[in-house]
């Protein structure tokens, strides 16, 4: 399907700044942003609760079927942690953000996150679990991995994404 705007999935161990860059980039571009975690809950998206974990076990056949209905036509920035499960036709960008591993500790404290929690997502971050899922599902030319440790960090990455954003649509609009 041709879009006249693209679609950007910004993946990531919780706690690398999906939801604060999201918020930046639709700031920025107009583009609208899709919460996930936020409509799987709030649409009941899920078969499973794990209570340890205090997180949702989401259905992906659920998730797919109620994305399918708007996401298709573009213009949307989605953050997720987790990507095998998406259409690859669906996302022109997957960034991928990275943090280093006493930073992400120190968010998941504050997050106030069960010590076991914190240890998983730290571990799933130094074994570049989703770096590695993100370029085995959509290809390595589809992903941008940026670090986002710090706010230089985070301005660079909102510039670094606006640059290829403005790129896709002039390649769009020269009409290929
Ligand atoms: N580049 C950054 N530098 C410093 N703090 C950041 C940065 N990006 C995000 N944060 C902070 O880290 C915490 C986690 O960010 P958040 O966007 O909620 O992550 P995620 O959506 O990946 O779970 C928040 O308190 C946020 O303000």
């Amino acid at each position: 399907m041709q879009r006249s705007r693209p679609n950007i999935l910004v993946t990531g161990t919780p706690g690398t700044g999906k939801s604060t860059l999201c918020q930046l980039l639709c700031e920025q571009s107009g583009l609208h942003h899709v919460e996930l975690a936020r409509l799987i809950r709030e649409e009941h998206l899920y078969t499973e609760w794990d209570d340890e974990m205090n997180c949702s076990i989401f259905d992906e056949d659920l998730v797919v079927s109620k994305l399918s209905d708007f996401l298709p036509e573009g213009g949307h920035v989605m953050d997720f942690h987790s990507c095998d499960f998406l259409p690859v036709d669906w996302f022109d960008l997957v960034v991928v953000l990275r943090t280093e591993t006493s930073v992400l500790y120190g968010r998941l404290e504050r997050r106030s996150y069960p010590e076991r929690k914190i240890q998983e997502n730290v571990e799933c971050e130094i074994f570049q679990v989703l770096l590695d899922e993100a370029k085995e599902h959509f290809g390595a030319d589809a992903v941008m991995e940026a670090w986002n440790d710090s706010l230089q960090h985070l301005d660079a990455n909102v510039q670094r994404v606006m640059e290829w954003l403005n790129q896709w649509q002039g390649q769009v609009e020269a009409g290929g």
